[in-house]
């Protein structure tokens, strides 16, 4: 891939898409909260589920738009997407073609890919909470001329010329956004795309038993510095502690 522009930004993310603690309903000291209160069982159906919002999609604003892209970016961040990588690459027609390869062998190919190698796109790895749906909607129907119909205001309507150059792309499904991030960030995505659901699965298996023990001996106790007590305490009860057993060695000279 011809990259001409690589940049590449591990944005922060906003405050929206943070992990919410969930630990608004522990805090505070309570005087209706008795010791039953703070067993983990009875802790977990009183916090509400953590509401972290990883969904990621690929947008790309294709070549005929490349001139809009400021703007463009500007309208991602303003709908509330966070943009967590982006670059500017050409694509090769192998390249191109690659990429579309679920429209081989129809009409509009030969011209989709000569279209999309013809000069420098814009990719971006966008987060928000249903993030490949909320872009979909935002880029609006695959045909320009449609979208001016029944979407108006929407990206293709704005900015789309004609049905081969319609500005820009969203993926399609989970499995679409994962094969091309993969595709466009290679170097940089290993990981799956975890979906809210395996998030949820992974922090209640992994996560959340050892933190609502933890959290319940930390509103025992009421340390003066409770993330650092926290902290201290996570790190000795960490299930995942290397156990490095047997006798103490002594080197002798
Ligand atoms: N009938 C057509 N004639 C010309 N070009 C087309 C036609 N249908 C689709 N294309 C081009 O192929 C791309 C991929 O088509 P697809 O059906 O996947 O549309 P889409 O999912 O709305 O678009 P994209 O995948 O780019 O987000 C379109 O964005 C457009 O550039």
């Amino acid at each position: 891939m011809d990259i001409e522009d690589d940049e590449i930004l591990q944005s922060d993310f906003q405050d929206e898409n943070r992990p919410s603690s969930g630990l608004s309903s522990v805090s505070g000291g309570s005087s209706s909260i008795g010791d039953e209160d703070y067993k983990p069982e009875n802790m977990a159906s009183r916090m509400p589920p953590p509401q972290i919002y990883v969904e990621r999609t690929l947008a790309i604003i294709k070549p005929d738009a490349m001139d809009k892209a400021n703007e463009i970016e500007d309208i991602i961040l303003r709908n509330g997407f966070t943009v967590i990588q982006k670059r500017k690459v050409h694509l090769s027609p192998e390249q191109a073609s690659d990429f579309y390869v679920e429209h081989y062998g129809k009409m509009f190919f030969p011209s989709l890919v000569a279209y999309m190698s013809s000069a420098p796109i814009g990719v971006f790895v966008l987060a928000k909470e249903k993030a490949i749906k909320a872009w979909r909607e935002l880029i609006g129907p695959t045909n320009p001329f449609k979208a001016r119909e029944t979407h108006p205001g929407c990206l293709r309507d704005t900015y789309g010329k004609d049905q081969t150059r319609n500005a820009v792309h969203g993926s399609e499904s989970f499995l679409s956004a994962e094969r091309e991030i993969r595709f466009m960030f290679h170097d940089s995505i290993v990981e799956p795309i975890a979906t809210e659901q395996a998030v949820k699965i992974y922090l209640s298996k992994e996560v959340n038993p050892t933190l609502l023990q933890g959290l319940t001996e930390l509103c025992k106790t009421k340390p003066g510095d409770p993330v650092i007590w926290l902290a201290d305490w996570l790190v000795d009860h960490n299930p995942n502690k290397p156990n490095i057993g047997g006798p103490v060695v002594t080197e002798t000279e």
